[in-house]
């Protein structure tokens, strides 16, 4: 979507305190629930030491199968090589790789937002969109990354990409300037892409590779065939605001989410910092600085379709390395009854309507402050087990994206929770970029009990209300 070059004011006030790393504690050995036989196709460099099985994530060698390797070696993974769908249906390589991507992606995120705050510098700018919503560096810069490495990791397979951004404001006369921030946006973090296992290209990438790989995002979806689908920074508000953002990245397959990760760079390990702005984080960060061994803030969410678990490891930041040791399991909440639930809505009252969940929250007994989020996050929040209940009721004929929903939608669901419209079907992700046919709003809840009450208030208040 075209974007005119208004700058916006920004919102936040400090830079995020310095990184932290997770608290060192292990995944929960869990027994598997016939999670297929990986079979790996790709290779680590002859130098690569033998790795322990021992060490090894249980999500990603399944079935006993060893991997080639822990991120903590100094090498980077060979994604390349093998089919994308042959040899079987269990998305590990698919997985592995989008976690990776997304963790990078994550990396260019947090320097722009951060760079938000300096005054008047070229990627802090905020531009808007002719819908009058905020882009960013970010936006492009993270679909040009991801487009870019997963092209890289699938070199003989057509790559499919439905993502947000087209490459219309970067290719026109005015968009020199923004391209350029972009440029360097996005070389800045593939010179890194070691840290995640990932290729660094050959040679810098110069404008027209850029704009070759935001162009590679346009596919538009449908019932068939395999495609990614990408919101760059999902939550674009929360991210300009410095408050939460998502980095989503899914897979399609004929028409069904089969693999999904979520990006949430500002996602706080402690579930109540959660209920504040992050600018009140940032404040009490510096009162109270974060212990040097603790996983202070910031997660990558991943499950795939089928697997009945998801999964969570901490933010690659500066001066650390994927290692996927530090992955553990996320559950959805055992809380069922609605008294001790707390549900979760946007922030903006332009996107749902605050006074219906209001009403419907009453109906079926929830008594807790709604938390409102920016993004995924929400999603990601059910998974963990942070919140109960998510409710979306937008105004009567805004069409819900695919992009803003996939990633989130089967990582709940391998979570253990139950996503659908307000009519209690399924959400369709087959009929291109929309989700066609949504009944009046959607709803995830952390289990079928408290999903069934409020799928029942939804239709016993619905015609008496404005929407
Ligand atoms: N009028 C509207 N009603 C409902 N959703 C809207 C909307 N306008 C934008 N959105 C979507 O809501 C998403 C933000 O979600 P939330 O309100 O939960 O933070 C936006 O994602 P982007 O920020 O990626 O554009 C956008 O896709
Ligand atoms: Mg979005």
């Amino acid at each position: 979507m075209g974007c005119s070059g208004l700058r916006l004011p920004t919102w936040a006030a400090a830079a995020p305190p310095s990184p932290s790393d997770w608290d060192g504690r292990r995944p929960r050995p869990r027994p598997r629930r016939g999670a297929p036989v990986v079979r790996r196709r790709c290779s680590a460099p002859s130098s690569t030491p033998t790795p322990s099985a021992a060490a090894a994530p249980s999500h990603l060698a399944a079935g006993g199968s060893p991997r080639v390797g822990t991120a903590e070696h100094d090498w980077v993974w060979d994604c390349r090589g093998g089919g994308i769908g042959g040899g079987g249906r269990d998305y590990a390589r698919e997985m592995e790789v989008a976690v990776r991507v997304v963790q990078a992606a994550c990396t260019l995120c947090q320097r722009v937002q951060s760079s938000l705050l300096l005054p008047a510098s070229a990627s802090g700018s905020v531009y808007s969109k002719l819908d009058r919503s905020p882009v960013t560096v970010a936006d492009w810069g993270v679909q040009a990354i991801v487009s870019w490495l997963l092209s890289d990791c699938f070199q003989d397979e057509n790559i499919s990409i439905v993502a947000e951004e087209d490459d219309e404001t970067l290719s026109s006369s005015d968009g020199a300037a923004l391209l350029e921030s972009v440029v360097a946006a996005v070389n800045g973090c593939l010179i890194e892409a070691p840290k995640y296992g990932l290729r660094s290209p050959e040679k810098e990438l110069k404008a027209h590779d850029i704009l070759q790989a935001i162009r590679r995002c346009s596919s538009i979806g449908g019932p068939k065939g395999r495609f990614w689908v990408l919101d760059p920074v999902d939550g674009t508000l929360g991210f300009v605001r410095g408050d939460q953002y998502a980095v989503a990245l899914a897979l399609i397959e004929d028409g069904e989410v089969v693999l999904g990760v979520l990006g949430c760079p500002n996602y706080p390990m402690k579930k109540e910092w959660l209920n504040y702005h992050q600018r009140y984080y940032r404040l009490m960060s510096k009162v109270s600085p974060p212990t040097s061994g603790s996983w202070h803030k910031g997660c990558v969410m991943y499950a795939h379709r089928g697997c009945g678990q998801a999964w969570m490891q901490p933010l690659v930041h500066d001066f650390g390395k994927l290692d996927w040791r530090n992955s553990r399991e996320v559950r959805v909440s055992t809380v069922s009854d609605p008294i001790s639930a707390t549900f979760c809505e946007p922030v903006e009252k332009a996107n749902t309507s605050h006074s219906f969940t209001a009403g419907l929250a009453h109906s079926v007994g929830l008594r807790k402050q709604p938390l409102r989020v920016y993004s995924m996050v929400k999603y990601a929040a059910i998974a963990r087990g942070d919140v109960e209940i998510f409710m979306k009721f937008a105004r009567a004929g805004y069409k819900e994206k695919i992009w803003d929903h996939a990633a989130g939608v089967v990582i709940i669901r391998e979570a253990g929770g139950v996503i659908t419209d307000a009519g209690g079907r399924p959400l369709d992700f087959s009929m291109g970029v929309f989700l066609e046919g949504l009944d009046r709003g959607i709803i995830a809840c952390s289990g079928p009990l408290l999903h069934h009450r409020i799928v029942g208030a939804v239709d016993a208040s619905w015609n008496s209300s404005t929407l």
